[in-house]
């Protein structure tokens, strides 16, 4: 199976199965990361794991497909592009937090849905590649504006210019990833992650991710105004009633 779904209770896990081609994305990759996001509309899901079950978290698009498209026109060509933008703008409009867990690598394609995910964890030895200049291909789902946000130009530049690998832990350095794991406990990570999480307040979380993917797109001044609605939204809630009691109770919130 190149592509499934594990419903944990509180937590859907998105495994990428096609090991024998680096992870290099599939159709069955694209309907479970749809689903999972539609699925995790649910009250009782509190985040969504990315990742892999061989050893490299997804090599991107799969080459042997993507030269066929020299016989589709330019038109066709875009709208294939747009299935993959389709599912980044789906990750950024999750209601709940996403989780990269990257073992091996994450190239091209792959790269962008690892950087388009809230929290990433990375083994130490997994390496970043742009990876599309070596195809003689430009980048896409969104890389170049994740990486503006995540990384000093003139690196962004040599990755997407040279297509040469980076290793986690310069990621790291950069605070572009946010925890490294050892190799083959980056799941293991990620679901201390979820736990995390699932103790949390859900709608809150729901609204601060949206909030702080919005700062690196918007002035100052949208910004307050958005964080001013949300306030008065979240401090109306019963998640703040509880919250608020159980630090004044000196005890642990309980969100349900
Ligand atoms: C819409 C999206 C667009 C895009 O994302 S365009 C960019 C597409 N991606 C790439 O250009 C990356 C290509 N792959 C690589 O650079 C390397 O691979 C890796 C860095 C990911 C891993 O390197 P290593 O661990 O040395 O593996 P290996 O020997 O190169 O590959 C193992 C097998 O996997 C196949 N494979 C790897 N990536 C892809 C891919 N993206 N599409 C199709 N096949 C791929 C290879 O060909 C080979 O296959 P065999 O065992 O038959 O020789």
């Amino acid at each position: 199976m190149s592509a499934r779904i594990e419903d944990k209770g509180d937590r859907l896990i998105i495994w990428n199965g096609n090991t024998e081609k680096r992870g290099a994305l599939s159709p069955e990759l694209y309907a479970c990361i749809n689903d999972a996001l539609a699925q995790a509309r649910e009250l009782r899901i509190r985040a969504v794991i990315l990742t892999s079950e061989g050893p490299f978290f997804c090599a991107g698009g799969n080459l042997n497909t993507i030269i066929e498209r020299r016989q589709i026109s330019e038109a066709e060509r875009r709208d294939k592009v747009d299935d993959l933008h389709d599912l980044v703008r789906g990750m950024r409009a999750s209601p709940v937090p996403v989780i990269a867990a990257v073992e091996g690598g994450a190239a091209g394609a792959g790269l962008s849905l690892a950087l388009a995910c809230d929290l990433i964890v990375a083994a130490k030895d997994a390496k970043f590649v742009a990876a599309y200049v070596k195809a003689g291909l430009v980048p896409d789902g969104g890389l170049t504006s994740a990486m503006a946000r995540l990384l000093p130009r003139p690196l962004a530049m040599e990755m997407c210019l040279l297509g040469r690998p980076v290793m986690a832990k310069r990621f790291a350095e950069l605070g572009a990833v946010s925890r490294l794991a050892s190799p083959g406990k980056a799941m293991e990570e990620a679901m201390a992650l979820a736990d995390a999480l699932a103790e949390g307040p859900r709608q809150a979380q729901g609204v601060i991710r949206g909030l702080v993917a919005d700062a690196y797109e918007t002035t100052e001044a949208s910004q307050l105004d958005a964080e001013r609605d949300a306030m008065a939204a979240a401090s109306g809630r019963d998640e703040a009633a509880e919250g608020i009691s159980a630090f004044l109770e000196k005890r642990k919130p309980s969100y349900g």
